[in-house]
């Protein structure tokens, strides 16, 4: 046993969804192909059970904390998240191992009648859970209904074909993983539908002491230019105080290397906010871009904003 490691199936542990199974099973390929032995364990979040709004259930974490006990636990060695549902909050004795390259980060929408949101008649009814679609929906067309809703992918695809909404709107991601994207109806663009932070990107976590298995997912997974823009996304939230079900969307994208251009869109105030930046330390852009933001969101904190453009 000494010398080469005895071969020990890592045990990836995921929700049971169809959306879940599929990027673990990616991820469980990927591993496979660099040479390890991956057995899945299907482990249950309250994300999956409650039928609750997300904003009602606390949003932030739902669908993490389950698989992060089980990490814990040692249960299960490494878990896959998407990237855009994970608390910004570093959790004591986890470390997120790889981000692997992210998915088209654009949001979709699942219209009936194979119609655009362009061509959507005024007072449809969309659906949405997030308060950031909801928002910058409200910017592009002010005459749509738009209506909570909760539930995975097939749910809420089930809602336009029954004809209860007439569109939904969702991240192409999402379809993209379920082999789905035929259902698309339009592709929104960026300027109009900027996504989530972190959106289309996944996160593998294992625990922070297993310095051996680190390494191998950085190896077999990581992708340094997803990694340096979803730490730029996620800097603004982080410096916003908010979470995943915040009005807040955010992209970075490459500029001239290093550099990232960063463009962030809020709706906190009675009016929402767009800023674009660029900058080559991911961390260091996200801050800068939420301290603006910050500075024209509340005039009367001048504190440390004064010049604020
Ligand atoms: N909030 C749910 C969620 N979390 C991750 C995805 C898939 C896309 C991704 O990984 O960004 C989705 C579905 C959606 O927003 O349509």
């Amino acid at each position: 046993m000494t010398g080469t490691a005895a071969p020990r199936a890592l045990r990836l542990g995921t929700r049971a969804s169809a959306l879940a199974t599929s990027q673990s099973g990616w991820v469980a390929d990927r591993l496979r192909a660099a040479g390890h032995e991956v057995e899945l364990v299907h482990v249950r979040t309250e994300g999956d059970v409650s039928r609750a709004s997300l904003t009602e259930i606390g949003g932030t974490g739902v669908f993490a904390s389950a698989l992060r006990d089980a990490l814990r636990r040692n249960e299960i060695d490494l878990a896959v998240h998407s990237l855009k549902d994970l608390p910004t909050a570093p959790e004591p004795g986890l470390v997120v191992a790889a981000v692997p390259e992210r998915e088209d980060p654009r949001d979709v929408v699942v219209a009936r009648d194979g119609l655009t949101l362009a061509d959507l008649p005024a007072g449809a009814v969309v659906g949405t859970g997030s308060p950031r679609r909801a928002a910058q929906l409200a910017e592009l067309r002010p005459d749509l209904t738009v209506r909570d809703i909760r539930g995975n992918v097939d749910t809420r695809i089930g809602y336009v074909r029954a004809g209860q909404l007439d569109a939904v709107v969702l991240a192409r991601a999402g379809l993209a993983r379920l082999a789905r994207l035929d259902d698309a109806t339009d592709v929104l663009p960026l300027d109009a539908m900027l996504p989530a932070p972190g959106q289309g990107a996944l996160a593998v976590e294992c625990r922070d002491d297993d310095p051996a298995l680190r390494t191998a997912l950085a190896d077999a997974l990581e992708h340094p230019p997803t990694r340096a823009a979803v730490d730029a996304e996620r800097a603004v939230l982080a410096a916003l105080g908010a979470g995943c079900t915040a009005p807040v969307a955010a992209l970075a994208e490459p500029a001239d290397p290093p550099a990232l251009s960063l463009t962030v869109f809020v709706a906190l105030g009675p009016v929402p906010l767009r800023h674009v930046t660029t900058g080559s330390d991911p961390v260091g852009l996200g801050h800068s871009a939420a301290e603006h933001l910050l500075s024209r969101l509340d005039p009367v904190d001048t504190g440390s904003h004064t010049t604020g453009a």
